[in-house]
C-alpha cells in the first residue's frame, strides 16, 4: 500500500526512466542479440527458448523470471534478449534507484501489455517497495491509498499484463514472497574455457583484431568463467598485440599480457592472492570468518563473498564451513606455500 502523499501521478503520464546500467559502448556493441548468438548457459537457454515459444503461442506474456549468479555472467544481457524475442519493450531499473513505492508504483502502471520491466539488484530493494510488487506481479495490480486517517480510502489501478525480469547476484538475500512469486528461477552458471574461448572469438571479430584460437583459449583460461572480463582482458590484450606484436592475438602475447597485468596461470588476480594468502599467513589456513578477512584484506565483505568465492570455490582452492573459510591443500600447492611441518620432496 502507498500513500497519495507518495504517489506522484505526473510520473503516470512521462515516467522518468532509472536507467542505470554500467555499460560502456564496447560491452553494449559485444553483447549478443539473440538467443542463438548467446553462447553457453545451455540449461537456462534451451528452457528459456521454450517458455518463449510457449508464450507466444497462447499470444500471453511471459512468466516473471529470476536471473541469478555471479556477476558478469550475462544476466542484463538475456533479460535484454527476451525482451527482444518476446517482440516487446524493455524498461531497465535497479533495485537502488527505486527510492519510493510510488516511483515503483508509477512505473509498472506506465508499462504496455507484454512489456518487461527488468529490475537489476532487484535483492537491494527497500521492504516498502517490494510490497508494491507483490500484488502487481500476482494480480496485474497497485493499490494506492487516497487520503489520511480515518478518511483514507484505497484505490486499485489496474496494471497491463507485464513480464518482471528481476537479476540479482544473491538469491539468498531475497524475500521468500518476492521469490515465490516468480515462475522462473534461473541459476547462471560459470563458464567453461571452451565456451569462453567462443565467445572471446566471437568479440574479437566484432572488434576486428586478428585472434589465433590458442590467443583466445589463453584468455578464456583465465577469466574465471565470467564472459565480462573475458572481454575486458581481450581489450587490453589487443593493447599489447598492437604495441609489442604485429596487432594479431597469440598465445605468447596474451600470457605476457595478462601476466604484466598480475593475472596467473589459473586466472588468479591479486585480489584473490591476497584472500588465500591471508587465511593461509594470517591464519594458519582458516577457518576464518569473512567478515574478519575482508577487515584483514581492507577489502569489504560483499566483494570477496561475490568476486572472489564463487571462482576460488570452484577451483576448490577454498571451502565454507560454519566456523568460517578455510584455504585447501590445492590452494596452498598452487601459491607454492607449505603448510608447517610438511615437508617438500
Ligand atoms: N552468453 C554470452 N555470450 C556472449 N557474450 C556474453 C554472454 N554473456 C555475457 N556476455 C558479455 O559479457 C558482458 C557482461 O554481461 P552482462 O552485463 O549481461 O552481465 P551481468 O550478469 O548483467 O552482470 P552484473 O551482475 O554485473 O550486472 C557483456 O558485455 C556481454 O557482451
Ligand atoms: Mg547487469
Amino acid at each position: 500500500m502507498i500513500e497519495e502523499s507518495e504517489f506522484d501521478f505526473e510520473r503516470f503520464v512521462s515516467p522518468k526512466e532509472t536507467e542505470q546500467e554500467t555499460t560502456d559502448d564496447f560491452e553494449v556493441t559485444l553483447r549478443p542479440l539473440s538467443l542463438n548468438e548467446y553462447i553457453g548457459q545451455d540449461k537456462v537457454k534451451e528452457n528459456m527458448k521454450i517458455y518463449i515459444d510457449a508464450a507466444k503461442r497462447r499470444g500471453d506474456s511471459l512468466d516473471h523470471v529470476l536471473l541469478y549468479g555471479p556477476p558478469g555472467l550475462g544476466k542484463t544481457t538475456l533479460a535484454n534478449i527476451i525482451a527482444r524475442e518476446m517482440g516487446v519493450n524493455i524498461r531497465t531499473t535497479s533495485g537502488p534507484a527505486i527510492e519510493k513505492p510510488g516511483d515503483l508504483a508509477a512505473l509498472l502502471a506506465s508499462l504496455e501489455k507484454g512489456d518487461v520491466l527488468f529490475i537489476d539488484e532487484i535483492h537491494r530493494l527497500s521492504r516498502q517497495v517490494e510490497e508494491i510488487l507483490y500484488p502487481a506481479m500476482e494480480d496485474c495490480v497497485v493499490d494506492i491509498i487516497m487520503g489520511k486517517g480515518p478518511a483514507a480510502r484505497s484505490i486499485r489501478v489496474d496494471l497491463n499484463r507485464f513480464t518482471l525480469i528481476g537479476a540479482t547476484t544473491r538469491s539468498g538475500q531475497l524475500s521468500a514472497p518476492l521469490r515465490d512469486r516468480f515462475g522462473m528461477l534461473m541459476h547462471m552458471e560459470l563458464y567453461t574455457t571452451e565456451q569462453l574461448t567462443d565467445i572471446v572469438k566471437r568479440s574479437a571479430t566484432i572488434l576486428g583484431v586478428g585472434c589465433d584460437d590458442d590467443g583466445a583459449e589463453e584468455i578464456a583460461g583465465r577469466a574465471r568463467g565470467t564472459p565480462r572480463i573475458a572481454n575486458r582482458y581481450l581489450k587490453r590484450v589487443r593493447d599489447f598485440a598492437e604495441v609489442i606484436g604485429d596487432g594479431r592475438i597469440t598465445r605468447d602475447i596474451a600470457g605476457l599480457a595478462l601476466n604484466r597485468m598480475e593475472v596467473d596461470s589459473l586466472g588468479l588476480d591479486s585480489l584473490d592472492r591476497r584472500l588465500l594468502e591471508m587465511i593461509i599467513k594470517g591464519y594458519n589456513g582458516g577457518p576464518v570468518g569473512l567478515a574478519t578477512l575482508a577487515a584483514a584484506i581492507g577489502e569489504e565483505a560483499v566483494t570477496l563473498e561475490d568476486v572472489c568465492e564463487p571462482y576460488l570455490m570452484q577451483l576448490g582452492f577454498l571451502a565454507k564451513t560454519p566456523r568460517g573459510r578455510v584455504a585447501t591443500q590445492l590452494a596452498y600447492d598452487h601459491l607454492g606455500i607449505l603448510r608447517q611441518g610438511q615437508v617438500h620432496f
